[in-house]
């Protein structure tokens, strides 16, 4: 009975999604229109998505996004791109999104890092003035593969953006193959992002083996962690970093079926969500990449649901809780709170 109830209560919840990489969540009807605009690729849906019950390694979860970005490599690819994400969220129930993206140079189609900038932000302006129900802030994503001199420039030009954007720019993500280069070398440029005002989402402990790195990025500290998935002694962290995380409040975000995917996590029921869920740590549901993983916000919250036993009540109180979470401004904040302090009693009745 639960069960059947649980999905359309999980698609009517008011929700946030705060980790949501751009070129990751392109649904396949979106791919299918990028596919028959670039027919000479050759590339194939199975090339773009990895459907239920397959596992990549992280690794070959990488080579997709190397085959997305050959798909979405004009500023016309990205504006429908972006517009078609930020719709499909909003029609998930998605009622604040923040969507992040790392700004690339295509000399074929003259695409600029800035220009990347602008589209995107167009894309979410455009949505805007059409109405979409949904309120979206945008991450400027560093690709740590790109190292620290791009890194910089990356934060000048997220910098720019913060103050021309009207608050649409509100802060950066570290992410990127996490095998690939050291947090040591983006430090200052990470630290820079943070003196002027930007928030930081950083990708942390994805992977065992990053004790060093996250420990050095807590020094920071960072206003969100993305994934944390090695960050507890149990899985070969530490207490060091548990105690920091917990000290600082620092929220996780926290992507179900990613994490099974591209195999970090072994099972949903052997995922980290409840290690930190009973130590009362702020956590947040969130999709990763939506396209590249098939899933949804929803999908998400059904998935916590069955497997840790939460209730509709938990459920709402999860979601609710992101919004203290999200970058967004105190007044906007305040105004999605009282939305879903309005929705709240015709949902749980
Ligand atoms: C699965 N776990 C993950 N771990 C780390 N980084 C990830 C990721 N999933 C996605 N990305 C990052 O997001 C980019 C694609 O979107 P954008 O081109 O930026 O919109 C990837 O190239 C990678 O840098």
């Amino acid at each position: 009975v639960m069960d059947k109830e649980v999905e359309p209560f999980c698609r009517a919840l008011p929700k946030v999604e705060l980790h949501a990489h751009l070129n990751g969540s392109i649904s396949v009807a979106t791919m299918e229109r990028l596919i028959a605009r670039k027919p000479h690729l050759n590339i194939k849906h199975s090339m773009t998505a990895i459907h239920k019950g397959q596992r990549r390694t992280l690794d070959e979860c990488f080579q997709v996004f190397k085959v997305i970005h050959q798909l979405v490599d004009s500023e016309e690819d990205l504006l429908m791109a972006a517009k078609a994400v930020i719709r499909e969220f909003s029609e998930d129930g998605v009622r604040y999104l923040e969507l992040r993206s790392t700004p690339r140079v295509e000399t074929n189609t003259g695409l600029t890092k800035r220009k990347y900038v602008e589209t995107v932000i167009e894309a979410i302006r455009q949505c805007k003035q059409e109405d979409v129900d949904i309120d979206v802030r945008f991450l400027v994503a560093v690709d740590r593969r790109n190292g620290p001199e791009v890194a910089m420039e990356t934060v000048k030009l997220a910098e720019d953006y913060m103050l021309s954007s009207e608050g649409i720019v509100v802060g950066m993500d570290l992410s990127g193959d996490p095998m690939v280069g050291h947090g040591k070398d983006l430090l200052p440029a990470l630290q820079k992002a943070r003196n002027c005002g930007l928030k930081l989402a950083l990708h942390m402990s994805e992977v065992p083996c990053q004790k060093e790195e996250s420990e050095l990025l807590l020094t920071l500290p960072p206003d969100r962690i993305g994934h944390g998935t090695f960050l507890h002694p149990e899985v070969g962290g530490s207490w060091s970093l548990v105690h920091k995380v917990r000290e600082g409040n620092i929220p996780l975000e926290l992507c179900l079926t990613s994490n099974i995917m591209g195999k970090t996590v072994e099972s949903y029921e052997k995922h980290h969500f409840p290690y930190w869920y009973k130590l009362g740590h702020p956590c947040v549901l969130c999709t990763d990449d939506k396209g590249v993983f098939s899933t949804s916000l929803s999908q998400e919250y059904q998935l916590a649901a069955s497997t840790f036993g939460l209730d509709q009540e938990a459920l709402w109180i999860l979601s609710q809780q992101a919004i203290s979470c999200s970058f967004a401004p105190e007044a906007i904040k305040q105004q999605l709170e009282k939305r879903w302090a309005e929705q709240r009693s015709q949902l749980l009745c």
